[in-house]
């Protein structure tokens, strides 16, 4: 999992109060790195993601910065920049400041089946600042033992290069602590702060705290971890999951009710799939790929599918799920991000700010949505290879009769002079066949087909389909038609394979 996150559009406007140097040049799929690997200047860096899966990392500034020297001892303008100044004081700073991550809901899904592992693919690649600690918090009761059995079982070297891959696991799980405490208590975050004290020691502290918990524990968490366990030399900032409230006025108060404690650059917004690796290449192969751009328009394209299932259900996530289901989970922020990404019309440059005015514009533009465009399910009990899977009103955590939908599929319009008239067609479904998500491009028949008697009635073999398979076996394809070889004139369907996994 790449941690990539959204920011405001006031983010970039400047730093708040513990926000003490200025933002790192912004970009689309703004990430955490706490050290620069690498090249000194440069910003972006990758961590593994998923498995085979990088992520590209911004930096994100570091300690508290000193003055900036504008001129010299003579009075004349130093050789350097401030910009420059400040990133060479940052690298030496880098090394002593010390970020301490606490994962709060440690004890849930996605922490254990995420975050970790991506916290230690980030250390794997040497992206972690030389002093770090990660903690984990929840109610349940766990020792440091504990916390570290548990999270052991999710690492995995995913990494190309796995040298050394257990060493690296050993070292990573001494950094890891837990403490157990309420949501709601600013005694059990005080004590949480001195843990996180005792091991930064006198240096500069940043923390960072990533809520990976049901939203509507937020809030709680935010204004106890802000009172009682913030950093008082560094810096102190939020990864906030999705969904970020239920429909738009409770996301308005969420963001209301979290300025309360911070700033708006404290604030982190995280989608998970823009730190895809297929996600993230969508715009590559759109705006730096002359054949494609021409073609994405109304003019060619004759519907966009986006498509996301798993072959597994709640599974004892009930609790978090059924109150929001699957177009809040899913469709609402997944979806819809690579949506808008793939519907935009081309940013002015590559920063945060240019790239997420273009997705709001798709997204204004959209009709909204009717009921007649949109269907709904829910999964019912099934058997496959005699093993009986249980239907979602049978999962423990999952309130009787619930009729929270765990299948969705919905025809999405936007009304601009590009997509006019074309469907977006979403699908989301938990506990169904297959665990994958694409996007699916059907381009327009041939106008007057020459060849169209050859492919029979169906029209529908005849179009040629881009697919982008984010996952699993990432890979690029572009179906096409093709004479089979040999004497006659058969036509055949062949893909044009970019297959990650071959690369
Ligand atoms: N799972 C995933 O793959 C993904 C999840 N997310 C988001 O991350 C967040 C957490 O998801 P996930 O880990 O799956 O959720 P879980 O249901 O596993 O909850 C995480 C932890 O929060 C605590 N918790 C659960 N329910 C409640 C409750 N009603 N009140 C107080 N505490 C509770 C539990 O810890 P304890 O009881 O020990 O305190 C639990 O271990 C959600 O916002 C979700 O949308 C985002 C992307 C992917
Ligand atoms: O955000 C979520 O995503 C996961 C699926 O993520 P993936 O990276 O494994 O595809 C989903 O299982 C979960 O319900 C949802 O909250």
């Amino acid at each position: 999992m790449a941690l990539s996150c959204m920011r405001c559009p006031a983010a970039a406007a400047g730093g708040g109060p513990l926000a003490r140097r200025p933002q790192p040049p912004p970009s689309s799929s703004l990430a955490f790195s706490f050290a620069r690997c690498g090249a000194a200047k440069g910003w972006r860096i990758h961590a593994v993601a998923g498995k085979g899966v990088k992520a590209p990392m911004d930096a994100v500034e570091n300690a508290v910065a000193p003055a900036a020297p504008s001129t010299v001892a003579n009075g004349t303008s130093s050789a350097i920049t401030v910009e420059e100044f400040e990133d060479l004081a940052s690298l030496v700073k880098d090394d002593e400041a010390s970020v301490s991550i606490t994962v709060v809901g440690a004890s849930g899904d996605l922490a254990k089946k995420k975050i970790f592992p991506a916290l230690f693919a980030l250390y794997y690649e040497g992206c972690l600042p030389k002093h770090f600690s990660i903690f984990g918090y929840a109610r349940s009761k766990m020792t440091d033992a504990e916390l570290r059995d548990m999270v052991s079982k999710t690492l995995t070297c995913r990494i190309d290069k796995r040298e050394n891959c257990s060493e690296k696991m050993e070292e990573f799980l001494k950094r890891c602590f837990y403490h157990s405490g309420q949501y709601d208590s600013e005694e059990d975050f005080r004590e949480l702060g001195k843990k996180i004290k005792q091991h930064e020691g006198p240096r500069v502290s940043n923390h960072l705290f990533y809520l990976s918990i049901p939203p509507n524990i937020f809030l709680d968490v935010v204004k106890c971890a802000s009172k009682s366990a913030s950093s008082v030399s560094g810096w102190t900032r939020v990864i906030v999951e999705k969904p970020f409230g239920r429909d738009s006025e409770s996301s308005a108060a969420l963001t209301k009710g979290l300025k309360q404690y911070l700033t708006e650059d404290q604030i982190f917004r995280i989608d998970h799939y823009l730190g895809k690796e297929l996600v993230e290449n969508l715009s590559v192969l759109r705006f730096s790929n002359l054949v494609f751009e021409p073609l994405w328009s109304r003019q060619y394209i004759r519907n966009v599918q986006l498509i996301f299932s798993e072959d597994f259900g709640t599974e004892g996530r009930g609790g978090y799920f059924d109150s929001y289901g699957i177009i809040r989970d899913i469709m609402q922020n997944h979806l819809l991000q690579i949506l808008a990404l793939f519907a935009m019309e081309t940013p002015i440059s590559l920063e945060a700010e240019d790239i997420r005015n273009e997705k709001v514009k798709v997204l204004r533009s959209m009709k909204p949505l009717r009921l007649e465009d949109v269907v709904i399910g829910q999964y019912k009990s099934h058997t496959k290879g005699g093993i009986t899977y249980p239907g979602y009103t049978e999962d423990k955590t999952v309130p009787k009769g619930s009729l929270t939908p765990t299948f969705a599929a919905a025809a999405l319009f936007i009304n601009n002079a590009r997509w006019d008239g074309v469907p977006f067609l979403m699908k989301a479904g938990k506990a169904l066949h297959t665990k994958q998500a694409e996007i699916r491009v059907q381009f327009r028949h041939v106008p007057g087909n020459l060849y169209k008697g050859s492919f029979g009635t169906d029209l529908d073999r005849a179009t040629n389909e881009l697919v982008i398979r984010v996952q699993p076996d990432e890979g690029i394809y572009l179906k096409i038609n093709n004479k089979i070889p040999g004497l006659g004139m058969r036509l055949d369907r062949s893909n044009l394979n970019l297959h990650y996994a071959a690369r």
